[in-house]
């Protein structure tokens, strides 16, 4: 953060710093991982943040759409440059995967870079879907950005249904090469991050045809543009997809083939191989290991939710401790916003929702790493729960995330609707996370179809795996017993999750008891499934981040301890009461105990509402990280807007020429 001197920080934001009453650098090891980490990433900011500084001579909203796709480009190789010589050296290849990147990024860039899915998907695709040769032959080039990647899988037609991508790879062994082709319209490939314009190769995902027969959908590393003069190679016809709610200098594009041939070595062969004359050979265990990338990035996306609410909520919470407004009481200053209690329910969850997503996040990333060293060993059993495990964390927390973001705008009255805020450039980014690496309600249907099965075979007495162990105990069917206590409170959710996958099994038996089919009879049932999946998944992470919470602070000061349980008890309780009507179907919860629950809401909003602005200093955001003129460390609020507005392209004469050409006309009757 940018502390200045303290003569400059705003008087209510140096009072809100004395009353906090935790050590707030406890708190910042806790959510970066540990202590480590932390320095790790101020060590990065420090090395980038200094060129970041002075990256933009005018702010990027004030460009127009081409100027700033090119100053994306020319801030991408800038930043490029320092993560090449630099960042690397300080944190090795996992740098990819490291908050200090993540954030510094960040700084150099408001909305986002062309080069994000060249790190983001076509580096782990290489990683994820290559044989070691061929790891040797493309990864380097990549880190070294001699090459430029892209990943297109989702066309015009299609994004969900990968199975029915149109975009074909036939293997012609006559050549040893693959002849790629889009025959309709519709099998263009659609939305590729940094393909319009940045990228001169691309991962493709298309159907595999050799001898005849289609083998399904397989990844290929396909060279598009000339690396010199950087002209799409013949055969190849690729764009930008057209002006969007955000990503606007992401370089979203579109790619046709007309017969493009490639190398037969250019198919990503870990998973199957074509050999050179044809032979189609599967080395996979599992059917959906070309599916990697994606899961790897869902993991990536729950952390991802937590950082961008994080910053979310230090812009509102900083913004309400300097924001004065109305006279509750005659006669009496006016209220910091921060000290209405509905302000504090607007916030304290957003807060509250960051730490537990990303307590999740990393509990998820252990998980996805313990799978992939068992994978490594060819055993792919944890598979199918880790899917289901990162479909729903990754919906339910993108989901939460925006809605949230959006929640501190409204918190922000009407400065919060502005471009300087960097609200609305949060949210545009954030909600599309809602529907890319997989739409929000078909990933729920995906970890339903886990809960389904994992449901019979709690009926049926078998061996559940552990984030599904507590349907065992609700295959008794009883309302559970509700208690305030979090441990009462988590098995009221997950009661409640059990109750409702339990309802769907029942509801898909009857409807095919009585002659429908079985895909209709999930089709039928499929709004109440996406209800179970949110459940199960919000019992998950209540259960995930209390634990957390629990063993990170085991070893912390009973200060840090305490309000880090007062946030974690604001979350559960806060999912409590948004979910009344749930309890009373499967828990034993009535009126009185309602109410009781909201006093308690009401006591833990107060008990928070010191240390607020110490919580979301904790997330330990730069000024050049924020980009906010409400939420800067210094609070100086007034003074940024209007410093702000002045670089307005608006305010650059008194009088625009539109005033002599139609306005004044207008007036004369002239026009
Ligand atoms: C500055 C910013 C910085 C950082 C940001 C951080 C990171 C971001 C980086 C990049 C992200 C940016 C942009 C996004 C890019 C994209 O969007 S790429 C495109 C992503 N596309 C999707 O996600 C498509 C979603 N669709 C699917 O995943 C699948 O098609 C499907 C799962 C919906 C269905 O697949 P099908 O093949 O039809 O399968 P099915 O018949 O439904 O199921 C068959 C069985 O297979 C299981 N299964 C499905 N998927 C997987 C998987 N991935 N792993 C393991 N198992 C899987 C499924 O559960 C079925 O099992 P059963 O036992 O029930 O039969
Ligand atoms: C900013 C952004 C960046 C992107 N970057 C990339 C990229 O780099 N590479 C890439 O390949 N793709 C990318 N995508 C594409 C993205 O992955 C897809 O848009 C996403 O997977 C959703 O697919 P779709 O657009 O086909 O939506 P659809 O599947 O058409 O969804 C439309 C609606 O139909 C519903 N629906 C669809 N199928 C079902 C079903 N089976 N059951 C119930 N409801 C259903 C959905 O819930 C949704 O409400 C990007 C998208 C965006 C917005």
């Amino acid at each position: 953060m940018t502390k200045g001197t303290q003569a400059d920080v705003n008087p209510d934001l140096k009072k809100e710093r004395l009353k906090c009453n935790f050590n707030i650098q406890e708190v910042t090891f806790i959510i970066d991982g540990g202590k480590d980490k932390t320095l790790q990433r101020k060590k990065i900011e420090d090395v980038a943040l200094n060129i970041a500084a002075s990256i933009d001579e005018v702010p990027e909203e004030c460009l127009n759409l081409k100027e700033r796709y090119d100053n994306a480009v020319r801030k991408s190789c800038v930043y490029s440059n320092i993560v090449k010589n630099e960042l690397l050296e300080i944190t090795g290849l996992e740098a990819l995967g490291s908050p200090g990147l993540r954030r510094t990024a960040d700084a150099f860039f408001k909305d986002v870079s062309p080069f994000m899915l060249h790190l983001g998907m076509f580096v782990p695709t290489i990683i994820g879907q290559c044989t070691p040769e061929q790891q040797a032959h493309w990864l380097p080039k990549a880190l070294e950005m001699q090459i430029i990647g892209a990943y297109a899988q989702t066309e015009l037609g299609h994004g969900t249904f990968i199975r029915g991508l149109e975009t074909t790879a036939t293997y012609d062994p006559a050549t040893e090469e693959f002849v790629l082709h889009s025959p309709t319209l519709t099998s263009t490939k659609w939305w590729a991050g940094g393909l319009g314009n940045t990228a001169n190769h691309c991962i493709v995902v298309a159907q595999l045809y050799t001898k005849g027969q289609c083998h399904g959908t397989h990844p290929f590393i396909v060279p598009i543009r000339d690396l010199d003069t950087h002209e799409p190679f013949p055969g190849v016809k690729v764009g930008d997809v057209g002006i969007r709610m955000g990503f606007n200098t992401a370089d979203n594009g579109f790619l046709r083939f007309n017969q493009y041939r490639i190398p037969r070595e250019n198919m990503m062969m870990k998973n199957a191989k074509v050999m050179k004359d044809g032979t189609y050979v599967k080395v996979a265990r599992h059917e959906k290991l070309t599916y990697g990338t994606m899961v790897f990035v869902r993991v990536t996306l729950v952390m991802e939710a937590a950082f961008n609410l994080a910053k979310a909520a230090t812009i509102a919470v900083r913004y309400s401790a300097v924001r004065r407004q109305s006279q509750p009481k005659p006669g009496e200053p006016e209220p910091q916003i921060l000290d209405y209690p509905t302000q504090q329910h607007k916030l304290f969850i957003c807060i509250a929702t960051a730490h537990a997503l990303q307590l999740t996040g990393l509990w998820l990333w252990r998980t996805f790493e313990a799978v992939l060293a068992d994978m490594r060993k060819g055993d792919t059993d944890s598979l199918p729960e880790l899917h289901a495990l990162s479909s729903c964390l990754k919906a339910v927390s993108t989901s939460d995330s925006a809605a949230l973001i959006e929640q501190c705008r409204f918190a922000c009255g009407g400065h919060g609707y502005m471009l300087s805020s960097n609200l609305p450039l949060l949210y545009s980014f954030v909600t599309a996370t809602r529907t890319y690496e997989g739409d929000y309600t078909v990933l729920l249907l995906q970890t339903a179809r886990f809960l389904v099965k994992a449901w019979e075979q709690a009926e049926s007495g078998k061996v559940l795996t552990p984030t599904v162990a507590y349907l065992a105990c609700a295959a008794a069917k009883e309302k559970v017993v509700w208690s305030d206590s979090v441990d009462g409170m988590i098995r009221s959710f997950q009661a409640v999750a059990a109750g409702k996958i339990a309802a769907c099994a029942e509801n898909i038996k009857r409807l095919t008891k009585t002659g429908t089919s079985l895909e209709d009879a999930w089709q039928l049932s499929t709004v109440r499934l996406v209800a179970a999946s949110e459940a199960h998944c919000r019992a998950m992470i209540c259960q995930a981040y209390w634990h957390e919470v629990t063993r990170l602070t085991a070893s912390c000061s009973a200060s840090v301890k305490i309000v880090m349980e007062q946030l974690a008890t604001l979350y559960l309780v806060y999912w409590a009461l948004e979910t009344t009507g749930d309890l009373l179907r499967y828990s034993t919860i009535c009126e009185s105990e309602l109410n009781k629950l909201q006093l308690k809401y009401e006591e833990l909003l107060a008990l928070i509402r010191p240390n607020a602005v110490g919580l979301v200093d904790a997330f330990d955001f730069r000024d050049e990280i924020l980009h906010s003129t409400l939420g800067a460390y210094d609070g100086r609020v007034y003074e940024r807007l209007m410093e702000e507005a002045l670089k307005s392209p608006l305010n650059e004469t008194s009088v625009q020429s539109s005033f002599h050409k139609y306005i004044r006309p207008l007036a004369k009757g002239k026009l």
